[in-house]
């Protein structure tokens, strides 16, 4: 069986993503022109599509690649279900980020997400409106105000790029977004709760759960080597 694996074609994860399977002993080999998507595995039955980050999370859900190199915040993110449709298999070491609630510096009170619930609680009685959320994340941000903190009463405005700049922009009160060394947050004035972070983000080696890889050599061959040279 020819076994496929999604690596970022562009972005933050490409270089290191493509290295550490060099470092494992899968050497990456274009197929055409430097313009191309495809590559190869030297000596192995691999193929190798280049996809953007949140599109092999897409692709390793539906199983249209075995293997997929990206965020477990876009695996879950991208995917209802994440755990049963795909396996963390190595967590590897770079693209290190957090997804976080972050409110306005100046809320003074609202240092937690029961602090929050509060907030969110009165909003409407206080302003005419439900307390707007700022967000890429919108599965993320449902999961953990709703289910993990029982947080309702709130609206969520979609964010394309630029989520930090929302709420000084009057688009929303809030924000849900990734950090990794705070700067962004800080320039905007936006402080993470202290029980605000939703997830610790990093790149993967993700696997999709098919049940041809039962006992699949190879398979089991590619985690093994991916995990050697992490530890
Ligand atoms: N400072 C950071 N900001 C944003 N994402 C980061 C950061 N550090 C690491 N990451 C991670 O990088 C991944 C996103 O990578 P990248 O921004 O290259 O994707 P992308 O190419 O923009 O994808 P797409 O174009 O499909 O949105 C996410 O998994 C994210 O957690
Ligand atoms: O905590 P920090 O180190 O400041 O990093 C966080 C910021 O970096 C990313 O944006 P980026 O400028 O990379 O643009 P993007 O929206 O295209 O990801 C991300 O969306 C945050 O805004």
């Amino acid at each position: 069986m020819t076994i496929t694996i999604g690596l970022p074609s562009k972005g933050r994860m490409k270089e290191e993503a493509s290295a550490i399977f060099e470092k494992a002993g899968l050497k990456i080999v274009a197929v055409g022109n430097d313009r191309s998507y495809r590559g190869r595995v030297e000596g192995e039955d691999i193929d190798i599509a280049f996809l953007s980050a949140s599109e092999i999370a897409r692709e390793i859900g539906n199983g249209t690649v075995d293997f997929g190199v990206t965020g477990e915040d876009l695996v879950r993110e991208g995917l209802a279900d994440a755990d049963a449709r795909v396996e963390i298999a190595a967590r590897l070491g770079f693209g290190h980020a957090d997804v976080v609630v972050a409110v306005p510096e100046l809320w003074l009170d609202v240092d937690s997400m029961a602090d929050l619930g509060d907030v969110a609680a009165d909003f409407r009685a206080r302003h005419g409106r439900r307390l707007a959320i700022a967000t890429k994340y919108w599965r993320l941000t449902q999961q953990f105000f709703s289910r993990q903190h029982g947080i309702q009463l709130y609206r969520i405005v979609e964010s394309l790029g630029a989520t930090e700049g929302a709420p000084a922009a009057g688009q929303a009160d809030i924000i849900v977004d990734i950090t990794s060394t705070g700067s962004t947050l800080k320039a905007n004035h936006l402080k993470i709760l202290n029980d605000g972070v939703i997830l610790r983000s990093e790149a993967c080696l993700v696997r999709a759960r098919k049940p041809e890889h039962e006992g699949n050599p190879q398979i089991a061959r590619i985690i093994e080597n991916m995990r050697a040279v992490l530890s």
